[in-house]
């Protein structure tokens, strides 16, 4: 039976693996005494025990921990940001291509895609490797996330008594949406650039919005800037075409008027699942393409499970919603 550990087990990233992992009966996990749970030697010792290591750490952490590795078939999956461009790690989404799922089948070292990330690459990268999306394209992309995307010390944030109460009449600023990374170079870009073979870091602006979990990101598509004339209905096709037979990743039909909540979008409709929900809106002359995630879902536990599925051939799907 293959031994798990997860470095990180009470982190908000860490639980959510180890709530996934604990409902399976195929795999060992291996617990740490909360006690050592920062101790440098305890950790190793479960490191390198370990089949799989899940990290689930600040990024200087997961560092750390990548290096105390020495066993050469325990493989590790990192949900923080520290190795998601580095050459000698595998990039996390299977659904980049079929060269790209062989190699995570292979790897012994695993970056988990960020979540912002996960939804602007799931929207864009078939674009591009169509050649519909010129890779020169300036693009400009805005996300919307719940605050648990921030981890324990936002959940507090938000969290803390009364932050969130209201009344008719009284404002509090947690109350309303805010947009952050302003100085506009969000720890994403690197990978949204790289994975979707981009020439220039895209404009990108998260917003914070008061709920839980749940992220819709979405990105402009101008005409001028496609190789060829096309619409809303064919960028949908070959977006279509690209997730064919994908378990995870749906391309919802082009509507010129779409169905959504009350006339919204709903950023919370795949939450709770390890779904990607990619639709067109807009006509001919300017369009949009939006990916809904459960940023703890596709967007961390729920894709970091799926790598270790691959990575230890066993079917993607397991253990997964
Ligand atoms: N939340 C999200 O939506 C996503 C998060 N991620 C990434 O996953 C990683 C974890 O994030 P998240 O779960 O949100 O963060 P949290 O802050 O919720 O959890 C981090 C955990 O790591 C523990 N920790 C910190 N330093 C060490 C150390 N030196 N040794 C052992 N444990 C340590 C913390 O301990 P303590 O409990 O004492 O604070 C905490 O339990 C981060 O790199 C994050 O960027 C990736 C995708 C999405
Ligand atoms: C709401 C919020 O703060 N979200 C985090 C991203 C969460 C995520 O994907 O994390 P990592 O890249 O660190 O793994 C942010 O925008 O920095």
């Amino acid at each position: 039976m293959f031994k798990v550990f997860v470095d990180g087990e009470a982190g908000t990233t860490g639980l959510q693996i180890f709530e996934r992992l604990a409902k399976r009966n195929d795999l060992e996990i291996l617990k740490i005494n909360p006690e050592l749970r920062k101790d440098v030697n305890e950790r190793q010792k479960m490191i390198n025990e370990s089949d799989v290591t899940f990290l689930c750490l600040p990024d200087a952490a997961s560092m750390e921990s990548a290096a105390l590795c020495t066993n050469p078939n325990t493989r590790i999956i990192d949900a923080s940001t520290a190795h998601r461009v580095n050459p000698a790690w595998t990039y996390g989404m299977p659904e980049l291509s079929a060269e790209q799922r062989e190699a995570i089948s292979k790897s012994k070292r695993i970056a988990n895609p960020g979540c912002h990330a996960s939804g602007f690459i799931l929207g864009v990268h078939p674009l591009v490797a169509s050649g519909i999306l010129p890779k020169s394209a300036n693009l400009a992309a805005y996300s919307i996330t719940g605050y648990s995307g921030g981890g324990k010390k936002l959940i507090a944030e938000y969290e803390a008594e009364d932050a969130l109460s209201h009344k008719a009449g009284e404002s509090k600023a947690i109350m309303a949406p805010a947009p952050y990374a302003l100085a506009l170079a969000h720890k994403h870009l690197p990978e949204m650039k790289k994975y979707c073979g981009l020439e220039n870091v895209p404009f990108f602006n998260p917003v914070l919005g008061p709920y839980y979990k749940g992220m819709a990101v979405t990105v402009a598509i101008f005409p001028n800037m496609l190789s060829k004339k096309v619409g809303p209905q064919d960028l949908t096709e070959i977006l279509a075409k690209h997730y064919e037979g994908s378990k995870f990743v749906k391309v919802l039909p082009y509507e010129a008027a779409p169905v959504l909540f009350n006339g919204r979008l709903d950023p919370t409709v795949c939450n709770d699942t390890n779904n990607a929900r990619i639709q067109v809106f807009g006509n001919e002359n300017i369009m949009q393409v939006t990916t809904i995630i459960d940023n703890l879902g596709k967007g961390a536990s729920g894709a970091a499970i799926q790598n270790m599925n691959i990575a230890l051939g066993l079917d993607e799907t397991i253990g997964l919603v």
